[in-house]
């Protein structure tokens, strides 16, 4: 099958557990939890949003007819060093698109596979780092992963539920929102409450990174 791709670049990843680490990003087009449109985030199921996956119109964005093609996309993107090499697969919502030809195409460039999903789809086989983050209405069906990165405040969640889950990681983001100062707070508040989470930023941000 063909990917569309919106952009790919090569940056820190900024949030989680691997934040910090050099990494290409590979961002797909399209989400099933928004369209993407200004004009419908009031009916979305996802409303926070705060990336543009519209479209194939990014840096190294496009249509790309083969994993084949891909994989040696994201290959040109890691200059330098040969070793450590990470890929960041995310969108929009990656899952749609993500398959086993892709997964192998880029283990064999050399790629630990780290995917950012919403949970809605489930994960293939041989993703290395699976981080998801669950979307207050929506139905979250991967339940295990190597960090769950909740967005916060969210009305609607049931932590409980969420700490019952089979993740290695809890991980609570502030909303990057009008408000971004109550959200941080609330975030804090989280942790200070229940001790099982860890705070994340969206270090890229603070850093002036992509
Ligand atoms: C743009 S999403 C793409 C991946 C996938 N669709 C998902 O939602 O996990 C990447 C990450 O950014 C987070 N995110 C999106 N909007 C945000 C916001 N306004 N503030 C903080 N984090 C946000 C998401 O929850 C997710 O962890
Ligand atoms: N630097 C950087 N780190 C990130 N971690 C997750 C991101 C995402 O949009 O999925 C992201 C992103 O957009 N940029
Ligand atoms: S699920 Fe992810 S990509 Fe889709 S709208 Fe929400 S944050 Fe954005
Ligand atoms: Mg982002």
């Amino acid at each position: 099958m063909s990917y569309a791709v919106k952009e790919i670049f090569l940056t820190l990843q900024g949030e989680g557990m691997q934040s910090g680490a050099r990494a290409v990003f590979l961002r797909f087009a399209g989400c099933n939890l928004w369209t993407g449109r200004e004009q419908d985030r009031d009916k979305a199921i996802c409303q926070f949003c705060d990336t543009d996956f519209v479209g194939t119109d990014g840096v190294n964005g496009g249509k790309y007819a083969t994993a084949d093609a891909l994989a040696e996309k994201v290959e040109s993107l890691w200059e330098g060093e040969k070793g450590h090499r990470l890929v960041v697969i995310t969108g929009g919502e990656p899952l749609l698109q993500l398959d086993s030809d892709l997964i192998d195409a880029l283990h064999r460039h050399g790629f630990r596979i780290a995917v950012e999903s919403n949970g809605t789809i489930a994960a293939p086989e041989g993703i290395d780092w699976l981080c998801i983050s669950p979307k207050a209405g929506s139905d979250l069906v991967q339940r295990s992963g190597n960090e769950l990165k909740l967005v916060w405040p969210q009305e609607g969640i049931d932590l409980n539920a969420i700490e019952a889950m089979a993740f290695d990681h809890f991980l609570v983001q502030p909303m990057d929102c009008a408000d971004a100062e109550a959200a941080k707070k609330a975030a804090i508040d989280l942790v200070m409450q229940r001790p099982k989470w860890r705070l994340t930023l969206q270090t890229h941000k603070l850093l002036g990174l992509q």
